[in-house]
């Protein structure tokens, strides 16, 4: 730990419903008790139903705020979400490996809305700049498919792909999540280069799930930053995602946000948690 506190920075898009993006990683940081910085990257016109607008930043900007944060609080971990250009992740990169940080990154590629947040172009330099240098990479079902151009169909074949995601693409750990498969389960397995390792809970039976894939990988990188291992990074994702969608709070016309403090509501006396079902 370089500071009195864990310190976890995220590099991504905004939602200014709060349930994805930049805001529902720091709301993750603070509930994990790390301290959460934050520079954007596109600013998002977003909704539960969907995306009306983007505008990205500058990729020269994008670095200065990167290096206005690294020179003064360098971040344990440093996590990175929607990045929608090439010439965005290429700058991204330069800033990792310059400063040598430990990475989480969420391949952020099309909303659970179906709206595109990465430029399909930039899928190479993705594999090329950002995954070599990734301690733990989290892609969903689709995203998995897409780095490794091979469809998935079951938790074999997720396993599989998180393998040749470390041999094939140079990440050092991947997670491929499991809340795209169609089945009674969501399993997510990691790879981490020595073994597999099998997340299953029962899947939750709700549409709120806004979010997951951010609000996940930024558990990861929290628990990180507190020095643990990324098999108990990963549990301990696993264990808070699953609260907060079985809490979610049912917020917005469309897919709704996860509750952040849902972990809090496991266990409590049900009267506590009634405003919540
Ligand atoms: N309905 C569900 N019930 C239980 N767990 C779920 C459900 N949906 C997703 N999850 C879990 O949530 C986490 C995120 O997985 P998911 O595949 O939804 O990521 P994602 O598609 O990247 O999320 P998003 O794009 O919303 O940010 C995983 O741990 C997954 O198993
Ligand atoms: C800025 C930003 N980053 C990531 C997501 C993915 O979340 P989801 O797939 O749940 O919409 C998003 N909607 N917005």
């Amino acid at each position: 730990m370089k500071h009195s506190i864990p310190t976890v920075l995220t590099i991504a898009g905004t939602d200014p419903t709060g349930g994805a993006g930049i805001q529902a990683d720091l709301k993750t940081f603070q509930e994990r008790e790390v301290y959460g910085m934050s520079v954007v990257t596109s600013i998002v016109a977003q909704n539960t139903v969907g995306v009306q607008d983007v505008e990205h930043l500058p990729a020269d900007f994008i670095q200065k705020q990167i290096e206005s944060v690294l020179v003064d609080i360098s971040p344990d971990v440093i996590k990175t979400g929607m990045i929608a250009t090439s010439e965005m992740m290429v700058i991204i990169a330069e800033a990792i490996d310059k400063y040598s940080i430990p990475y989480v990154i969420d391949p952020v590629m099309v909303a659970k809305s179906g709206d595109h947040l990465m430029d399909v172009n930039s899928k190479q330099t993705m594999i090329d700049r950002l995954l070599p240098l990734a301690t733990v990479v989290t892609p969903n079902i689709p995203e998995a498919e897409v780095l490794l151009s091979e469809s998935i169909e079951s938790v074999a074949e997720a396993e599989d792909a998180a393998r040749r995601i470390v041999h094939e693409l140079g990440a050092n750990a991947a997670v491929v999540k499991g809340g795209h498969h169609v089945n009674d389960e969501a399993v997510d397995v990691l790879y981490d280069g020595a073994g597999i390792h099998r997340f299953p809970t029962a899947r939750i039976n709700t549409k709120h799930t806004h979010g997951t894939g951010c609000t996940y990988s930024a558990v990861i990188a929290a628990e990180l930053a507190k020095g643990n291992s990324v098999y108990d990074a990963v549990k301990t994702a696993k264990l808070f995602i699953t609260d907060a969608i079985r809490y979610s709070l049912k917020l917005g016309k469309g897919n709704g946000p996860t509750n952040h403090w849902g972990y809090r509501l496991q266990g409590l006396p049900k009267r506590n948690r009634r405003i919540f079902q």
